[in-house]
């Protein structure tokens, strides 16, 4: 683990959705881990974002953040921060905003192209919107067997898009959205979690983690503790 002379800022994209949710889980998280001072403030504008070292994006609405990013000339922003080193972790709606390829998105959807993969929006369909689970995630997180997972309207990862990246799939009637971001993540994409069916739920690539689940909406704060650790405070 390094140690930074200066404190440390998380931001989290504060445009709309469960932003506040994950400002108290993260505060919770860097006071109990008792490192340097960590601050975690809500971004709406360019200099707040230019002052973070790791972002979050929150669950919501994916086609109301990507609105309102364009509304307030943050879009721009956001695809050069994601361009950057720095760690960002994308939650449900989130995890649709930084994806390269959405499907079944809305035509004029913008989405950062972070990492490598296609999301398919709403992929658990109608009559199963929201559920929850607890999830076996030891394999990536020392001792967490079972942590309570929240779907709501979720998306998954429908393909691991690395050394297949032109491809833009043509197999449903759904508009299929392609990110207008020319950065190309150079890290190996790792799968940390597939469900039993097959669904891919929680993704990394580099400094960039995407999740299906809310971690910021149960009372249990080990996964963002977690992120805190493996990529806000990094070697
Ligand atoms: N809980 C969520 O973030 C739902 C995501 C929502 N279905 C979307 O498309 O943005």
């Amino acid at each position: 683990m390094i140690s930074r002379a200066n404190n440390i800022t998380i931001g989290v994209l504060a445009l709309q959705g469960a932003f506040a949710e994950h400002i108290d889980h993260l505060t919770t998280a860097a006071d109990s881990l008792q490192t340097q001072p960590i601050n975690v403030i809500p971004v709406r504008t360019p200099p707040e974002l230019d002052s973070c070292d790791a972002l979050v994006i929150p669950g919501g609405e994916s086609t109301a953040i990507s609105l309102i990013a364009e509304r307030t000339g943050l879009l721009a922003h956001l695809m050069d921060y994601v361009a950057s080193e720095k760690p960002v972790w994308g939650t449900c709606a989130g995890l649709i905003f930084l994806a390269k390829q959405v499907v079944n998105g809305k035509p004029n959807q913008q989405i950062l192209g972070g990492m490598d993969i296609q999301v398919h929006r709403n992929a658990f369909g109608r009559q199963l919107h929201s559920f929850e689970a607890p999830l076996d995630f030891s394999s990536f997180i020392k001792d967490v067997i079972d942590f309570p997972t929240v779907f709501i309207r979720a998306p998954v990862i429908s393909k691991i898009l690395e050394n297949a990246e032109s491809e833009s799939e043509s197999e449903s009637e759904l508009t299929t959205i392609i990110s207008n971001n020319t950065y190309k993540n150079k890290a190996p994409l790792q799968i940390l979690h597939q469900l039993e069916n097959g669904f891919i739920v929680a993704v990394k690539q580099g400094s960039k983690l995407g999740t299906s689940f809310h971690p910021e909406l149960v009372s249990d704060t080990r996964f963002h503790k977690w992120f805190i650790l493996e990529f806000v405070l990094r070697e």
